[in-house]
């Protein structure tokens, strides 16, 4: 079967669908993502804390990939990821981020776009120390993305020793904070709506999107 006849048979969501009035939408989307995430947990939706968070390198160019939200607040969206990573050192050229949330089982999306600034020492060493030795070794042994030499379980066993008592110079929580966040919800006869909020002063700006 060609590829193009294999995609257009798949279907994108599910038969029943969840409403969304944006008429009685909260005033800030922190909380409506707060009330999304929360239901979508309670739907089911698998990891629906993944997402894609999109930077850009230095000439320009995106790149995109799934992390772990880790953290909401008013603040903005937080994930954690080492400074030298591709998309550490993306984000010290350019702090600043999209991310998207799918959310298939309940055909909704979430964009959010905006500024993105690196934890305190004391944040990023608290996330740090609360992940698995093993991810933490990880960590320590190499840097993320580089190409791999050769002896990665010694490196990581090598610093398994006493990792009780080692910190990270370069593991960083990033928060996003949302300049705008679109929610997205689908509709089978594709009159999706959509709510976007725009940060104005103080508050948020409502506007719907056309479909
Ligand atoms: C479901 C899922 C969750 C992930 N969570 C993280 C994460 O929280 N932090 C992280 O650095 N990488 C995470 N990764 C790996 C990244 O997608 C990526 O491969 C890695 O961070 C290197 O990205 P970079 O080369 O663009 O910097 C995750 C991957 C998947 C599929």
């Amino acid at each position: 079967m060609k590829a193009r006849d294999l995609l257009r048979g798949l279907p994108v969501f599910p038969d029943e669908l969840t409403p969304f009035d944006p008429s009685h939408a909260p005033d800030s989307p922190i909380d409506l993502f707060t009330q999304w995430l929360s239901s979508a947990v309670d739907d089911g939706v698998p990891a629906p804390h993944a997402v894609t968070v999109s930077t850009v390198d230095e000439d320009g160019h995106p790149d995109a990939r799934v992390v772990i939200l880790k953290d909401l607040d008013e603040r903005g969206f937080s994930f954690a990821t080492s400074s030298e990573s591709p998309k550490g050192r993306h984000l010290q050229g350019t702090p600043f981020a999209a991310l998207s949330f799918f959310w298939q089982p309940v055909g909704r999306q979430v964009r959010v776009r905006g500024p993105v600034t690196p934890g305190s020492a004391e944040e990023n060493d608290a996330d740090f120390r609360r992940r698995h030795p093993t991810a933490r070794a990880l960590v320590l042994a190499g840097r993320q993305s580089d190409v791999v030499g050769g002896g990665v379980d010694a490196a990581v066993e090598r610093e398994l020793d006493g990792i009780e008592d080692k910190g990270s110079a370069t593991w960083t929580v990033y928060t996003v904070a949302p300049d705008s966040v679109e929610f997205w919800q689908a509709d089978h006869e594709r009159r999706h709506t959509r709510l976007r909020y725009i940060r104005s002063g103080e508050g948020w700006r409502r506007e719907i999107l056309w479909p």
